[in-house]
């Protein structure tokens, strides 16, 4: 549904191109979108000292607002693809993570922030755990691996995101899984399973729910609104018996026993995200917010420019072919309320760089638009794109 809304959204967009010195650019006024707000720090006001009564009796204000906040920092972890940016997007309703249908979209651990009444969840988006081998095939910077880390380290809880659409792996939480949820016990976690909306029969879910959570929640439990009232109590219970529970019980290697919940969503169609929203929304702490109310993300606009970029070459490319290419800013700044960005994108051959470009540079241009889309669903504002393409042998640039 969230999809659909943004689908009407790109609809109130008009779109010109116009080519200057060879380059299309392509140039989308947006009529009713909200800003996206730079990202400030409101637990620093409360150490503004008051310096007359006025401002003493505003931060007296500002702090007992404070105390009545809630937060929640929430690591999302999973293999490669599992769903999870689709998840953390459509779940806030903006366009924050960038998606793509090949793996490793996301190479760092970036922040989403969500805020909704007295409550504020901050989601880590972490790349997807993989094996030393993965890290080689890829491409993959050698710091891929301990990126996940450092998100969870800041977490309060873990959402493991498993995918049920392959039948192959489905059946068992992969052994990296297992392992960050073992090597992090001491956290609450609950599991998603994602893309039930590609399952021909949703029977399979049931026994799934069994097999993964080593049968310690069965599917009736896993409706989270039917046990809200134990709630508190069993991650109380679950927080004090974790250490004792790996030494005494050994885990099947598929499963994890201490998950506190399980969701059955599908990230791309909405359902059931606003039950893992309540949810969230429910076992936050009392703690003053980290963002201010509009903050969305902590990346720099020019950071969620590139990987906006490099998500669509994985999806426009075929095989290992977007992984070998460096895409970075050239230019980015904002005039007037409209984002001009461009991106240079080297390729390791003339080769690959023609396979880029297209046909008439067709293909880069397709990307072009497709990111540029992208990005005014992400910043709420017309922006004007340049992505540039250069051959690290030939040493000479095509722009679109
Ligand atoms: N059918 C279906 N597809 C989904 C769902 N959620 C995500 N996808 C698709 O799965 C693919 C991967 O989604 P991402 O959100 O990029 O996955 P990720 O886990 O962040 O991937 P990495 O960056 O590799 O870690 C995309 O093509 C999504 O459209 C879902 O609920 N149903």
């Amino acid at each position: 549904m969230q999809l659909f809304n943004n689908f009407v959204l790109a609809t109130k967009y008009s779109l010109t191109f116009s080519r200057i010195n060879g380059i299309w650019l392509r140039n989308i006024q947006c009529r009713c979108l909200s800003s996206i707000q730079e990202n400030s720090t409101a637990k620093n006001s409360s150490n503004v000292p008051a310096a007359n009564a006025t401002e003493r009796i505003s931060h007296e204000q500002k702090t007992q607002s404070q105390r009545s906040q809630n937060s929640l920092h929430i690591a999302v972890i999973g293999v490669p693809n599992a769903g999870k940016s689709t998840f953390i997007n459509n779940l806030i309703n903006h366009r924050v993570c960038p998606t793509s249908s090949k793996v490793h979209t996301t190479r760092k651990a970036s922040k989403a922030i969500y805020t909704s009444g007295q409550t504020q969840l901050v989601f880590y988006d972490t790349p997807g755990l993989v094996t030393p081998r993965e890290i080689k095939r890829h491409n993959l910077e050698q710091n891929f691996k301990s990126a996940y880390k450092h998100a969870i380290q800041h977490a309060d809880i873990i959402a493991c995101m498993h995918d049920v659409s392959n039948s192959w792996s489905r059946n068992a939480l992969h052994s990296t899984v297992l392992e960050t949820l073992n090597e992090y016990k001491h956290l609450p976690s609950f599991l998603i399973l994602n893309k039930i909306d590609a399952l021909k029969s949703k029977r399979v879910l049931l026994e799934l729910i069994r097999v993964l959570t080593n049968d310690t929640i069965s599917s009736t439990q896993s409706l989270w609104s039917r046990k809200q009232k134990n709630r508190s109590k069993r991650i109380e219970e679950t927080q004090d018996k974790s250490p004792a529970l790996s030494e005494e019980k050994k885990e099947k290697d598929v499963s994890w026993s201490n998950f506190q919940e399980v969701f059955l969503v599908s990230s791309l169609t909405g359902s059931g995200l606003n039950d893992i929203h309540d949810y969230l929304v429910k076992v936050a702490k009392e703690r003053a917010w980290e963002y201010s109310k509009g903050s969305f993300t902590d990346e720099t606009p020019e950071a969620i420019v590139v990987e906006s970029v490099r998500a669509r070459l994985l999806d426009y490319l075929p095989q290992e072919i977007p992984y070998n290419l460096h895409s970075q800013i050239e230019y980015y700044s904002e005039e007037k309320g409209t984002i001009y960005a461009s991106v240079e994108v080297t390729c390791p051959s003339s080769r690959i760089e023609r396979l880029i470009c297209g046909e008439s540079n067709g293909k880069l241009k397709q990307i072009t638009e497709r990111v540029t889309s992208d990005l005014v669903e992400t910043f709420g504002k017309p922006i004007s794109l340049t992505i540039a393409t250069r051959s690290k042998k030939a040493n000479e640039s095509k722009k679109i």
